[in-house]
């Protein structure tokens, strides 16, 4: 094989790599069998997955006798179908949302009574840590749809998405305080970075629910959908679609292009943003726009 396509295929397989690796590992005290075998004793509920034929996936939190509250067996669930996202080449968008029009309740309060040791604790923080973050870096354009109420972990799921779209009657509460207990899905950092650390303060400290228009007004939410029930989904996909026209490999690039921005300090940054660069300049799809524009002048 000559050295620049074996070169190239190291670059993608580090890229995969970098993008599917687990936040934590044993110099961190964390044992991902171990969690995955601990996670499987609460089980309830499951976590849907339907990849559409035009390139938008929809993810369900379906629980929904616990207002979709994420059981220890969902935790293992969300992860498998975000690995099988992470693999969907054609993907080029996601909707997040919960079954039978509410969000999620956050943790399962069952299951994390009965992990309420710190070192169960941790274990499931850094479990549901990893998972969100390598759904946060897939290379999709993410929308949570927040019909209901997005409670604790349910609002910190949220966070993990690019975007959120809210129904009217619907709330997203960090109830944390209430709990005695912070963000540990990795929604406080990720807040910070949505909405700066002065309004995330805010949100944490009084736990107060925040409403469509509030949100909206502090740029958690990035628009309000007057459909309520099936008719959302709808709005949704369509809110989506304009994000997501045009060819997988220039959105998925678009896409990954943020993520490092925002993952790595500047001078990283624009280093990977010329490496991805690199991926899709004088691709097919740029040649044939060029030859479009070129022929129009
Ligand atoms: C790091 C992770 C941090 C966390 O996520 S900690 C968990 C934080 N979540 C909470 O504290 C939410 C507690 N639940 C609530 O506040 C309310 O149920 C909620 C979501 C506002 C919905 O209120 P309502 O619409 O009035 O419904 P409801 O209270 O009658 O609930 C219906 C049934 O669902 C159950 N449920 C709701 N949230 C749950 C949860 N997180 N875990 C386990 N079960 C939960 C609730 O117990 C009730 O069950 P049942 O019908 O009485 O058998």
């Amino acid at each position: 094989m000559p050295l620049t396509i074996l070169r190239c295929a190291m670059k993608r397989a580090k890229a995969r790599w970098c993008q599917h690796r687990s936040l934590y590992n044993s110099s961190h005290g964390f044992n991902e069998t171990e969690a995955k075998r601990a996670l499987a004793l609460h089980s309830g509920g499951s976590v849907n997955l339907h990849k559409g034929q035009n390139g938008i996936a929809e993810l369900c939190l379906n629980n929904p006798s616990r207002k979709n509250a994420i059981s220890g067996s969902m935790m293992l669930e969300l992860e498998e179908q975000i690995s099988d996202l992470e693999k969907w080449n054609d993907g080029k968008g996601l909707i997040v949302y919960g079954a039978e029009d509410t969000f999620c309740s956050g943790a399962d309060l069952s299951a994390t009574n009965a992990l309420c040791k710190p070192k169960d604790g941790l274990m499931m923080c850094m479990f549901m840590q990893s998972t969100l973050t390598r759904l946060q870096r897939l290379p999709l354009i993410s929308v949570s749809l927040v019909q209901g109420k997005a409670i604790g972990g349910g609002a910190e799921i949220c966070t993990a998405c690019d975007f959120r779209l809210m129904t009217e009657e619907s709330e997203i509460r960090f109830v944390h305080k209430h709990m005695g207990i912070v963000p540990g899905w990795g929604g406080a950092s990720r807040l910070i970075q949505i909405i700066g650390p002065r309004q995330a303060l805010k949100l944490l400290s009084s736990a107060q629910g925040i409403h469509p228009e509030h949100a909206l007004s502090i740029g958690l939410a990035d628009d309000i959908l007057s459909s309520t029930a099936d008719k959302a989904m709808e709005e949704a996909q369509t809110w989506i679609s304009s994000y997501t026209k045009g060819p997988a490999e220039t959105i998925r690039a678009i896409k990954k292009v943020v993520t490092s921005g925002r993952e790595h300090a500047l001078v990283d940054s624009l280093r990977k943003e010329k490496d991805i660069f690199g991926t899709v300049w004088g691709g097919p799809v740029h040649l044939q726009a060029l030859s479009k524009v070129l022929k129009r002048n």
